[in-house]
């Protein structure tokens, strides 16, 4: 699904209203529908709407006088002198018949419900003073609460806390996310997420040309790899996975087998010779090679190979920048993760030129924050305060690879501006040696011929969806186990027989 920035979200609104729907008409549905997801999370008792003095406020007094108008027991809290209300949400306050009550926390009591209509997406600076009391004890109220659009503190851009942040059981939200919506701690914040239509007209989308979308099987369906009939493991693709010393094999052999499970035809870990044994005697669908120099890997990977993964403890330093090097210079689709990026971060344009130089093959770089920070200390230098949404597309423009930047939110940023951002990880991901598992399937998917932004969403999202498959207490092994229940479901849900 398209994501919307608050400021793509206003032109939407724009664009409706000069279509001829009135904006108060857009406010109406908006409270209406709120009221309705009130009703439905407090089937009886009191309900309060704290209203806070712009647009979002006039949502709650919609609510609030439809509420009332259903016989339920609401009042209102608002945050300003109710004469100055301006536009549509002093229309709405004028719907609301009731008594209006001044902003005092000790005013909340103890309600079925609270719906949180102070803040939405007008939020331009940090709350403090009253407001911000008034959110700390909505918080502390201990009483299930409703945020209209966005939770009252949250940045919709961003998804960053601004100064204090409401957080609700459940928010309703209008016509399309917002990246503070899907990004931390915006997420944690908005509890269960409800989009709701609200008479937008989807044909707005044409003229605002969106470039953020929630990863998910809708958007990368017609570029997921299926095996044909005819195929054969030389047609699905060879990759190749670079082993670390004898120290540190496990983490490119959880890859090379997630590279295998992900669907490349043929993989081979190219394993330095005093590892050989230890590579060898753990695997056994996987091909290993003996591979000490730059040169040997050259000559390795100017055979029949599709896509190479670098970086699960492959070591950081001259080899592994070598291999790198390698890799770009034989035009090979690949992976660069952890090491691989960490080998780098003294002199990241000397990758990003040579990633520039072959544009045409696909590069995924695959950065936890610590990488990211150091292979992208200008991005963070230049640009302090972005969101982690933006901080990845600059990252990709940089570097001109596709960039993934892994976390419970993780983004896939392209440098032609489009993005992703990914909800469906379980905390429970976040386990040593998941992100070599991940590194394998984009390996697999690359080495298929799926693009490089393509692969890195579908990888991110297969990679998720492994993690709830295998559930509390799984190991990065598990994740490769459990990818086959993955695929089914996924060929299940795109329509594709097997
Ligand atoms: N036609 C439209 O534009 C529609 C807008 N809708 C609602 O309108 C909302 C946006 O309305 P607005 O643009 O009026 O914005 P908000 O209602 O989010 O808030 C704007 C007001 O809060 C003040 N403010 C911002 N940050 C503050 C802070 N930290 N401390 C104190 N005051 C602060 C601003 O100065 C302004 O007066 C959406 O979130 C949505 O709920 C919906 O009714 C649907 C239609
Ligand atoms: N809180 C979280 N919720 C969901 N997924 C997470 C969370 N934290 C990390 N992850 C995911 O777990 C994986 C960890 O990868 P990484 O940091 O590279 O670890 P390792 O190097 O041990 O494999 C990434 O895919 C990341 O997106
Ligand atoms: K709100």
């Amino acid at each position: 699904m398209d994501i919307l920035t608050t400021d793509e979200m206003a032109r939407a609104d724009q664009l409706t209203i000069a279509a001829g729907t009135p904006g108060f008409k857009l406010m109406r549905a908006a409270g209406r529908a709120v009221a309705d997801v009130a009703g439905e999370l407090a089937e009886e008792g009191a309900i309060l709407v704290v209203a806070g003095r712009g647009n979002n406020g006039g949502d709650g007094f919609v609510a609030a006088a439809e509420l009332a108008a259903q016989g339920r027991d609401v009042s209102v809290i608002l945050l300003c002198d109710r004469a100055t209300l301006k536009g549509d949400a002093a229309l709405a306050a004028k719907g609301w018949k009731g008594e209006v009550l001044p902003c005092d926390p000790s005013l909340i009591g103890q309600p079925a419900l609270i719906i949180d209509a102070l803040f939405g997406a007008g939020l331009n600076r940090p709350v403090k003073g009253d407001p911000l009391i008034m959110i700390d004890a909505i918080n502390a109220a201990g009483v299930p609460v409703l945020a209209v659009d966005l939770p009252s503190g949250i940045n919709g851009d961003s998804g960053g806390v601004m100064g204090g942040a409401i957080r609700a059981t459940e928010t309703v939200t209008f016509f399309r996310p917002k990246p503070g919506h899907l990004l931390v701690p915006g997420r944690v914040h908005c509890g269960r997420l409800r989009v709701i239509d609200i008479g937008i007209d989807e044909d707005v989308l044409a003229e605002i040309r969106p470039q953020t979308f929630e990863n998910n099987p809708d958007l990368w369906a017609d570029a997921f790899p299926v095996p044909k009939i005819n195929s054969h493991k030389f047609s699905r693709g060879h990759a190749v996975i670079v082993s670390g010393d004898i120290a540190s094999t496990g983490a490119a052999r959880l890859s090379a087998r997630a590279a295998l499970r992900g669907g490349a035809g043929l993989v081979t870990v190219a394993s330095p010779r005093d590892a050989l044994a230890v590579n060898a005697a753990a695997l056994t669908a996987v091909m290993v090679r003996p591979v000490d120099t730059a040169a040997e890997f050259a000559a390795l990977i100017g055979g029949k190979v599709s896509a190479c993964v670098i970086g699960p403890g492959a070591g950081v330093g001259e080899r592994t920048r070598m291999f790198v090097e390698a890799i770009l210079a034989a035009r090979r689709h690949a992976v660069l993760d952890a090491d691989a990026l960490t080998s780098f971060a003294d002199a990241p344009e000397r990758l990003f030129d040579l990633i520039k130089a072959s544009p045409e093959s696909g590069v995924v770089l695959t950065p936890h924050e610590g990488e990211f920070s150091r292979i992208f200390s200008k991005v963070d230098e230049k640009h302090p305060a972005v969101s982690k949404l933006e901080r990845v597309r600059l990252a990709a423009q940089e570097s001109g690879a596709i960039v993934l930047l892994k976390g419970p939110d993780t983004v896939v940023a392209s440098p032609d501006g489009r993005a992703t951002i990914a909800a469906n990880a379980p905390p429970w991901l976040a386990t040593a040696g998941s992100g070599d598992v991940l590194a394998g399937v984009i390996g697999a998917l690359l080495a298929q011929g799926v693009p490089a932004y393509e692969a890195a969403c579908i990888g991110v999202w297969m990679h998720g969806e492994a993690g709830s498959e295998a559930g509390p207490g799984l190991i990065a092994e598990d994740l490769t186990e459990v990818l086959p229940a993955v695929f089914r479901r996924l060929y299940d849900q795109l329509g594709i027989q097997y």
